[in-house]
């Protein structure tokens, strides 16, 4: 038996996985790394890499009496959010990746992958991450390696996973793992100085679904960096879910206790920086009615025993978006916050050494923008955002004041209901719960929203969200649809019911008719009175739409008036949308299943 030496280690690598350390071994000849390290996940290795960051500049530490152990990054001003036009889907065929997928051939990307990474790490330090996603203790834990030079991934990986040791244990000598390889493609020439934030003008956040492998050049940016979450939990897992029978979500998990004691698990899908992580932390304004979370991001479903959809959290952090937080919008998120071990991205920086972003309370007299620019609430333009919008923390999951206890349970939690929403200032009505499974995936297949700053493109412009998972899924989206069928087919009627909310309908102002945040509680209590049979609703062409009547509106100071626009549907409106249905059914071209085509002719009937 041979021992393979992997260039840059020092000393005896943690594991005896022959076929691991072979990769590990051509990934550093190929990236040329000073150092290799295994990365154990340890709070000696966080105090270790996050001292060195701040060292080079990266990295803030912020006043330890006001957020203890955290710290805050600037990124470059272009590398910001999530770069879909930058993103590969590298299937062995082009109808593989689907027309909503940028598609190139697997060999020939791998090639150009190669030339990319080649050298690319020189000067820096290569980390392999091991992660789980999910509980360790699951059944069949799903593993995964991240190679990458940047010491920000590692510990942006410590907050979201399961990181380090316990992980590469649990893959073992022989266990299967996701490959991801990770670069900011900035290598340092000999005697050449860092940049606070290196990365690349090119950037390329590439996936090959059948190898379940990940390759991320140029970047930093959480979405693009850090690999367990978009790219494996979202574009490899909905891969993996569709060939083994289960569902990788674009969702929160929500659990939601009654007066009465009684839990209801939610899941809701909404695009990025629609509203997920701060609704996954609600806190009710209901009397008696209590929510803790589970998961803001994403989830895995699969059948349990009883044949209900059971789903689990692949992650162990929140990496959400800052600006809008704050104690009135999202008092658990400012709560996790508090407790600090926290990384905070593009965010501003006050005077004694705290963070703050757009809509935080107490505005500062003075700040450090999020460019690294002196920034005053009036005058001297005072006029940019101190922080970016697409700003974010990053802060372990239980912390949170409110996690529940079935957040690290393997089997995961029961699903009641799923929820459907996006941003649309018309149109889409407050709450509507669908027909049927199959109206459902319907209502999720086209599923619109405003396009917001978590990725590039014209913030604002509607565009079609299938299930929220537009730029996460990793094949074809016609196939996704089908997928979405057939679980329905196998779960009957034990499937969870399916509605479609918005919080964002605006009044003819401009103001949002709906408060939002906490209040969201009293359409979730609408949510568990269908379940329960309790509350009848009005046929509409959206579904089965709530009467503002039956919507619990005591102590809110909306009037109801605001509540009856927000629920209304203005036929001449969904009207408009046919056309615009059309073209994106066509465009999702001949995959799509026919119970998708059917749900839309019913539609058209219903609108006459
Ligand atoms: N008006 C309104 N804004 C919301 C609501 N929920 C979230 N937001 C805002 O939407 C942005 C994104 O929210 P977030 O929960 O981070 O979205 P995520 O990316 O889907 O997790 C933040 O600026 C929030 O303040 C809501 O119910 N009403
Ligand atoms: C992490 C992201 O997602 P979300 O906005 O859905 O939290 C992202 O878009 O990069
Ligand atoms: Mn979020």
């Amino acid at each position: 038996m041979t021992t393979t030496t992997i260039p840059g280690l020092e000393g005896q690598a943690p594991t005896d996985h022959a076929e691991m350390l072979a990769w590990i071994a051509e990934v550093a000849e190929l990236t040329q790394p000073d150092r290799v390290v295994f990365a154990d996940g340890s709070d000696e290795e966080w105090d270790r890499l996050t001292t060195e960051l701040v060292e080079r500049g990266t990295f803030v530490r912020l006043d330890e009496s006001k957020k203890p152990n955290s710290f805050l990054a600037q990124s470059d001003p272009k590398d910001v959010a999530r770069v879909e036009s930058r993103t590969f889907i590298c299937s062995e065929t082009e109808e593989g990746a689907g027309p909503t997928n940028n598609w190139r051939d697997p060999a020939e990307m791998r090639g150009h992958m190669r030339e990319l990474f080649s050298g690319s790490m020189r000067g820096r330090t290569m980390y392999v991450v091991p992660y789980c996603m999910g509980p360790l203790d699951a059944e069949d834990p799903k593993l995964g390696i991240e190679l990458s030079d940047s010491a920000y991934v590692v510990v942006s990986m410590k907050i979201m996973t399961r990181m380090g040791t316990a992980a590469l244990e649990k893959i073992g000598s022989d266990g299967a793992y996701v490959k991801g390889l990770h670069t900011v493609g900035a290598p340092l020439e000999p005697g050449q100085d860092d940049v606070p934030w290196p990365c690349n003008e090119e950037k390329y956040i590439t996936h090959f679904p059948e190898t379940r492998e990940i390759w991320s050049f140029g970047s930093g940016y959480g979405g693009n960096a850090l690999l367990g979450k978009k790219c494996f939990a979202l574009r490899i897992a909905s891969a993996m879910a569709r060939d083994e029978g289960w569902m990788a979500e674009h969702m929160l998990i929500l659990k939601l206790i009654s007066p009465e004691e009684k839990v209801y698990f939610i899941a809701a899908a909404f695009p990025s920086a629609c509203g997920k992580t701060n609704l996954a932390m609600l806190q009710p304004t209901i009397e008696g009615w209590r929510a803790e979370v589970v998961g803001d991001d994403i989830a895995w479903m699969r059948f349990g025993e009883d044949g209900r959809l059971y789903a689990v959290n692949p992650e162990y952090g929140f990496f959400g978006v800052a600006p809008g937080t704050n104690y009135s919008s999202n008092p658990n998120a400012m709560k996790t916050l508090e407790a600090g071990n926290s990384i905070y991205t593009n965010v501003a920086l006050t005077d004694d050494g705290d963070v703050w972003w757009e809509d935080l309370e107490g505005t500062p007299d003075h700040l450090i923008d999020w460019l690294g620019n002196d920034w005053t609430p009036v005058g001297d333009g005072g006029a940019g955002n101190a922080a970016h919008p697409n700003s974010r923390y990053c802060v372990p999951i239980d912390q949170c004041p409110v996690t529940a206890a079935e957040f690290n349970s393997p089997e995961g939690v029961p699903i009641s209901a799923i929820l459907f929403g996006g941003r649309r200032a018309d149109t889409v009505p407050l709450v509507s719960e669908a027909h049927s499974w199959n109206h459902g995936v319907y209502i999720g297949a086209t599923l619109s929203s405003g396009q917001t700053a978590a990725a590039e493109g014209q913030v604002g412009a509607v565009r079609r969200f299938p299930m929220a998972m537009l730029p996460f899924i990793g094949y074809n989206v016609g196939d996704y649809f089908q997928h979405w069928v057939d679980m329905g087919t196998r779960g009957g009627d034990k499937m969870p019911k399916v509605f479609l909310v918005n919080w964002f309908r605006k009044g003819a102002d401009g103001r949002f008719l709906w408060p939002g945040f906490g209040e969201n509680s009293r359409v979730l209590k609408w949510v568990v009175d269908r379940i329960e049979g309790r509350v009848e609703a009005d046929e509409t062409v959206a579904g089965f739409t709530a009467r503002a009547s039956d919507i619990d509106l005591t102590g809110l100071d909306t009037p109801i008036k605001d509540v009856e626009e927000a629920l209304a549907i203005d036929p001449e409106e969904w009207r408009r949308e046919l056309p615009l249905i059309t073209e994106w059914l066509e465009f999702c071209g001949p995959k799509v299943p026919s119970e998708v085509h059917e749900q839309f002719a019913a539609l058209k009937e219903r609108l006459g």
